[in-house]
């Protein structure tokens, strides 16, 4: 399962993050007429930084951050403080250009329910500028290649399964050919099957396509399968970083992942994943 740690250190950095920091203002008392708020800290302080062809996971509970992490990176949330650059080219200041490089899949992927894979994807391929003939060609080749049947890019996305609805929003992600992909939560809720389909798709993606992949997820085995390098986040915070066997070093001899995580956070993941089906 644990695969040995390749060496990228000659390789150009991808992505940049610097001291990011980001918040939100949540309601905490007061009365309707005046309210009290406060501001929390979803990321806070997170430095660090991903080579090209890496594939890099965050690792972290529910709340702990990485779906706004993500967010900031994908150009959808402004940074309350910090950087992050992708080859170079600031998230906020180059927002066109880094959103030709960079693309984001997550469960909150919005689709037209009623309409088929297909005619979502050459809508937004035509968002993206993409010929339709090239945009279904490449739709057509993804899904296939993630174990969805040709039929099912005819059938309304309503009528499909969640797994299969995530295979979707990673083709259109793919739609563009982005050289970093971001992936939240790619596999969470998803069956057995699906969930090695996307797991390999990832793996070729990097492998074939020279991809940059960062992740989120819960789960301690996609992390040790998938990940270059893992970062623990609780609290908004990196607590660690590393490859999973100096991540399990951390905790001592003998240890496994979860046992790190465990000790180095003071969380315990397993108390938020979902069942698998
Ligand atoms: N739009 C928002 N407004 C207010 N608070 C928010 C918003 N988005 C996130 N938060 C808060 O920021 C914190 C981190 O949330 P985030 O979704 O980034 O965590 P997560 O690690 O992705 O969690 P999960 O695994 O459940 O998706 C939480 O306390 C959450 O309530």
């Amino acid at each position: 399962m644990a695969h040995r740690a390749r060496d990228l250190s000659n390789r150009e950095i991808a992505l940049h993050v610097q001291h990011l920091v980001k918040g939100f203002s949540k309601k905490t008392g007061g009365s309707l007429l005046r309210p009290v708020h406060t501001e929390s800290r979803a990321v806070d302080d997170v430095s660090f930084h991903v080579r090209r062809g890496e594939i890099y996971g965050v690792l972290g509970p529910n709340g702990s951050g990485k779906s706004t992490l993500i967010r900031a990176m994908s150009t959808l949330l402004i940074p309350d403080a910090g950087t992050v650059s992708i080859f170079g080219l600031d998230v906020v200041h180059d927002e066109a250009q880094v959103r030709r490089l960079l693309n984001r899949v997550s469960v909150d992927a919005a689709f037209y329910k009623k309409l088929s894979p297909r005619e979502n994807l050459l809508y937004s391929a035509q968002l993206y500028g993409l010929e339709r003939h090239v945009a279904e060609e490449r739709a057509l080749v993804t899904l296939r290649r993630l174990g969805l049947k040709d039929k099912a890019f005819f059938e309304p996305l309503e009528e499909m399964s969640r797994g299969m609805q995530q295979k979707v929003a990673i083709a259109r992600a793919f739609l563009t050919s982005p050289v970093v992909v971001l992936l939240d939560e790619p596999t969470t809720g998803l069956d057995p099957k699906s969930r090695r389909d996307v797991q390999e798709f990832v793996l070729e993606l990097r492998d074939v396509h020279d991809a940059t992949i960062i992740l989120t997820t819960h789960d301690m085995p996609e992390a040790e399968r998938l990940c270059d390098r893992i970062a623990f986040i609780s609290g908004g915070r990196f607590v660690a970083e590393g490859t999973a066997e100096e991540l399990r070093t951390l905790a001592g001899p003998g240890k496994t992942l979860e046992d790190a995580f465990i000790e180095l956070t003071g969380e315990d993941l397993a108390k938020d994943e979902e069942p698998t089906p």
